[in-house]
């Protein structure tokens, strides 16, 4: 059932009420709502930024390898695009709708905004489980999607770049269609693309590269060595993986993983040589011989220095905050706490940071990718690292110095500056552009 996210005045101009229900939408809807009336916006331009700029639904119709045909939904939604191009990833899942889409491409926004990237806010998503298909038809499914997106996209009009269930193929495959479509090639159409064709050094490995930074900066905050640390990450993925490593490197003990199944448990620390060897013979972490097994729901209420949720949204929410012993919950994923959570776990005094400064080392390397493929000239990966870790450090002392400032939630403060950054451009502008 789809459940009806615009409210309409008698005259049928859009209302702030919402009526998203408790799930992301609703999430990124209340939380604008903060910053909005921190920042006093007025009600216009509270209510355009609560709702996309653009959005596109298309069908996907499959021919199947078995001869059969399938048919699938995608979305692109473009949130904003006050301050540049769209920009935001593209998701294959299942569970995949287009208000997730929507929340999803309004945190693009704030997370651009926040680090001061020359662009909007948009996401692109298929309901799709690439696990049920096979490398031929996921090819098929993303070159139908491109194709349908093919005059909403592109270099200076929106970027995607990959996100669950998404990789450098799938991004490769994006690039080659949009650049049939053009007759020539159009590097900067994507990001996160395969080195060979004009992806960046550094990309692969950036949001889990941030994701650790901003980790270690909250351990210095609660007055903790890294090497005396422990961590639990759930989600086993692109970031989750990365950021376990990168914290292992740097002294820190992860104890417990998972991915959508299950997870792994050792409280000495993982050895996470021997369960990549693992994940990459069956596909999952479930069954890794070298520890014991732990639900995902077990896994939120560990007893470690970090928590980081770097899988979907809503995994922490009023049902299970009061259980969280983390000392900081760091949230590689986008949108995994609910406003509600938030609450409990700031009258708890857990340390929150917020997806759209612990996450964005992606687009920001994402950001790097496009500038050295529209000019064709590459960096060396300790160019895009050093670069990463200075926009990084920008924003970590920028959200803490607000949050000091204004005493309030890390998250609260990051919303405010980023909302605060759009708003400014589209006063700047001419209000509505
Ligand atoms: N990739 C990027 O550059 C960026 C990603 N993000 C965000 O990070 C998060 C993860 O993305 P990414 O690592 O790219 O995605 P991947 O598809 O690479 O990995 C996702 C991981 O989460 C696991 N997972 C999926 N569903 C659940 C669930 N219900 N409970 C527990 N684990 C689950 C998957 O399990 P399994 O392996 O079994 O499928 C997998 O281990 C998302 O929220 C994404 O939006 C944010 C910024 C940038
Ligand atoms: O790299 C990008 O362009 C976007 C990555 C993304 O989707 C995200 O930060 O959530």
């Amino acid at each position: 059932m789809t459940i009806p996210t615009e409210t309409r005045a008698p005259s049928g101009a859009l209302t702030l009420e919402s009526r998203a229900g408790d799930g992301p939408l609703a999430a990124a809807r209340e939380q604008l709502a903060g910053a909005a009336a921190f920042l006093g916006l007025d009600d216009g331009l509270h209510t355009m930024l609560a709702y996309p700029r653009r959005e596109l639904t298309v069908s996907i119709p499959l021919r199947r390898d078995d001869g059969s045909t399938a048919c699938y939904i995608g979305h692109r939604v473009q949130h904003n695009l006050s301050r540049g191009p769209g920009k935001g990833g593209v998701r294959f899942s299942p569970a995949v709708d287009l208000d997730e889409v929507r929340a999803l491409a309004m945190w693009m926004t704030w997370k651009c905004a926040l680090v001061d990237l020359p662009y909007g806010g948009a996401k692109g998503g298929v309901t799709i489980d690439p696990r049920q298909h096979s490398p031929m038809e996921m090819e098929r499914v993303t070159r139908r999607y491109t194709s349908e997106l093919a005059d909403f996209i592109g270099p200076e009009r929106d970027i995607p770049a990959p996100d669950i269930g998404t990789n450098e193929q799938t991004m490769a495959w994006m690039m080659d269609t949009v650049s049939v479509g053009r007759g020539y090639t159009v590097p900067g159409a994507v990001t996160g693309k395969p080195l060979l064709i004009g992806g960046s050094l550094g990309r692969s490995d950036a949001t889990s590269l941030g994701v650790a930074q901003v980790a270690i900066a909250a351990l210095t905050t609660l007055g903790r060595d890294g090497l005396a640390a422990s961590a639990a990450i759930q989600g086993y993925g692109k970031v989750g993986r990365g950021a376990a490593r990168f914290l292992r490197d740097a002294g820190v003990r992860v104890i417990a993983v998972s991915d959508q199944y299950a997870g792994v448990f050792d409280e000495t620390g993982l050895d996470l040589d021997a369960l990549d060897e693992h994940v990459t013979r069956t596909g999952t972490v479930v069954g890794f011989g070298g520890a014991g097994a732990i639900d995902n729901a077990d896994l939120l209420t560990l007893d470690v220095d970090l928590l980081l949720p770097c899988a979907v949204e809503s995994v922490i929410t009023h049902d299970n905050a009061h259980l969280v012993q983390a000392r900081a919950v760091v949230e590689g994923a986008n949108g995994p706490t609910t406003p509600v959570a938030d609450k409990i776990l700031a009258e708890r005094g857990i340390l929150v940071v917020p997806d759209i400064l612990a996450n964005a080392g992606g687009v920001i390397v994402s950001y790097f990718e496009w500038v050295q493929a529209n000019q064709a000239y590459w960096w060396t990966e300790s160019d895009v690292h050093a670069r990463l870790r200075e926009r990084m450090t920008i924003a970590w002392d920028l959200v803490n110095d607000e949050a000091s400032r204004t005493t309030r939630t890390l998250r609260d403060a990051a919303t405010t500056l980023a909302v605060r950054r759009v708003a400014e451009a589209h006063r700047v502008r001419g209000l509505y552009p």
